[in-house]
């Protein structure tokens, strides 16, 4: 079916997924008559965004990088986690050049290795379980020194379970006759993407110099956390040793985003000290110097941003900054050229975020900036995302999350009211699940507050240009790598050659 072309919006609901009604879905929980209309009266697809479907290990949740880059690509993008599992798998890790001389030197020189990285089987930044190859592959070189310091979820994961997955890196090391944690910190501390190069120091001088508060076990550094696993100080557990000259750090998160605050911080300070390390990641990371990694990433081009490059279409990017690289970087498969087709805009706000306290977090001011872009006639594509469902489901906070649903559903009616006026198209769709599931039951079957992400699938809704007329119902079993061919389709292009995914209309 052939759609006459008409300019469009793009809006990512970021964490809007679809569940049954219940008492624990913030999504069906809140009041939101815009999104309830729209669903009832457009065609509506509930698309899978988890697992193998976008790229990922089959069973593992979504999450924002892979989402935007598969809305992005058109086609499902081999993700880290699964090129890492791979890479374990079939033993080329085990066999990695770079790796084994690193390891060779360590033991020559009597040297020690260290392995940074988030200690839960969360699935978005790391997997605890990698220790298991990375510690076999040490002890097989007889690196008879390996300090971990373990970085504490408690976000991708239930709260509270901090001390379960240390010692299960404890049974890890004691399988492997190798490894001891040197230093415990939470994920709010090490983790930190926002610049706030405080909290990163906290670590660094843990890590690196063995210095800050001190417990007697790992376990001891994370028991009665006042603010939970999240925010667990950066603590030196006793014996554990400072990173020495000719030592070698690699770091075991395979997503980017939120390491590379810290492998930035920890280099430089090093670097003054000065201590000369090998530094290696597991993955391929955005930070200032390059690391050298030892699995290569998959190839994203050919994407939305090619596409609309080559058409000569124009697009504006708009996202508070939670979520602005996503609607930038990776929706432009972690291409950061620029385009002049594109221009982008990053809201900020003026007070520091309390999620719960202000679930409205910037979204009047995303939204003013979706208005005004869709209100150009020079914009062909308006690229937004609205971050509340997802930043503050992340809180386990169902009360705020079902606000921060609500504020969202007034924000897509101002969007779509704007849109409409303008001749645009609206194509709404979430990235992946979150505040649909905002308790899961403990090991004791007691629920408690989740704020994590899950495998559910999402919606996405075409609101069609004004006078366009749809199909009724869009395809089921749809992915979100049908998103760009939908957009190009809508926008009156073929699907790029890049591309599998299948346009929803
Ligand atoms: O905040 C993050 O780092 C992850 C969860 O760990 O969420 P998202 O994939 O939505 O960025
Ligand atoms: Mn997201
Ligand atoms: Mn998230």
């Amino acid at each position: 079916m052939t759609l006459p072309s008409a300019p469009g919006v793009l809006l990512v609901l970021d964490g809007w997924g679809h569940a049954p009604t219940s008492p624990d879905n913030a999504i069906t929980r809140a009041d939101t008559p815009t999104l309830d209309a729209l669903a009832a009266k457009f065609p509506t697809a509930y698309v899978d965004a988890s697992g193998a479907a976008v790229g990922l290990l089959p069973g593992t949740v979504g999450n924002s990088e892979i989402g935007h880059m598969v809305i992005g690509a058109g086609r499902p993008l081999e993700y880290d986690s699964l090129l890492v599992q791979r890479a374990i798998d079939n033993g080329a890790l085990r066999g990695h050049p770079l790796l084994a001389e690193t390891l060779r030197r360590v033991t020559d020189d009597g040297k020690a290795l260290h392995l940074i990285g988030l200690a839960s089987d969360g699935q978005i930044h790391a997997h605890v379980e990698h220790l298991r190859e990375l510690l076999a592959i040490a002890a097989a070189h007889r690196v008879s020194r390996v300090w971990i310091h373990a970085i504490t979820d408690g976000r991708d994961v239930a709260d509270g379970t901090a001390a379960d997955y240390l010692r299960r890196v404890e049974a890890i090391t004691a399988e492997a006759g190798t490894g001891r944690i040197a230093t415990v910190s939470g994920r709010g501390y090490a983790l930190d993407k926002s610049g706030d190069l405080e909290l990163t120091r906290l670590v660094t001088e843990a890590i690196a110099d063995a210095t800050g508060p001190r417990a007697a076990s790992a376990e001891a550094a994370v028991v009665d956390a006042p603010r939970g696993d999240v925010w667990i100080e950066p603590t030196v557990v006793t014996g554990g040793a400072a990173i020495a000259d000719g030592d070698a750090v690699l770091f075991t998160n395979f997503r980017s985003d939120r390491i590379q605050q810290l492998a930035d911080g920890l280099l430089d300070h090093l670097a003054a000290g000065p201590r000369a390390v090998t530094a290696l990641s597991l993955a391929v990371y955005d930070t200032r110097a390059p690391i050298p990694p030892l699995v290569p990433r998959a190839d994203a081009s050919g994407g939305l941003a090619d596409e609309l490059e080559r058409h000569g279409l124009t697009s504006v990017r708009i996202a508070e900054k939670e979520k602005f690289e996503h609607v930038t970087y990776y929706i432009n498969g972690r291409d950061d050229r620029p385009r002049t087709t594109e221009e982008h805009i990053r809201v900020t706000g003026d007070v520091p975020p309390d999620y719960v306290a202000r679930p409205e977090m910037n979204l009047d001011k995303v939204t003013d900036a979706v208005v005004d872009a869709v209100a150009r006639p020079d914009v062909d594509l308006v690229v937004a995302n609205l971050a509340n469902i997802d930043v503050v489901g992340h809180t386990g906070h169902a009360e705020a999350t079902v606000r921060a649903t609500e504020f969202t559903d007034a924000a897509v009616d101002r969007i779509r009211v704007a849109a409409q006026a303008a001749g645009r198209w609206v194509l709404l769709v979430g990235d992946h699940g979150n505040a649909e599931v905002m308790a899961k039951p403990g090991p004791d079957g007691i629920p408690r507050p989740y704020g994590g992400h899950t495998t559910n699938p999402v919606p996405a809704i075409v609101v069609p240009a004004p006078g366009a007329v749809l199909p009724e119902e869009l395809p089921t079993g749809g992915t979100l790598a049908d998103i760009a061919p939908t957009v190009l389709s809508l926008l009156g292009r073929p699907a790029g050659p890049a591309m599998t995914g299948r346009s929803l209309v």
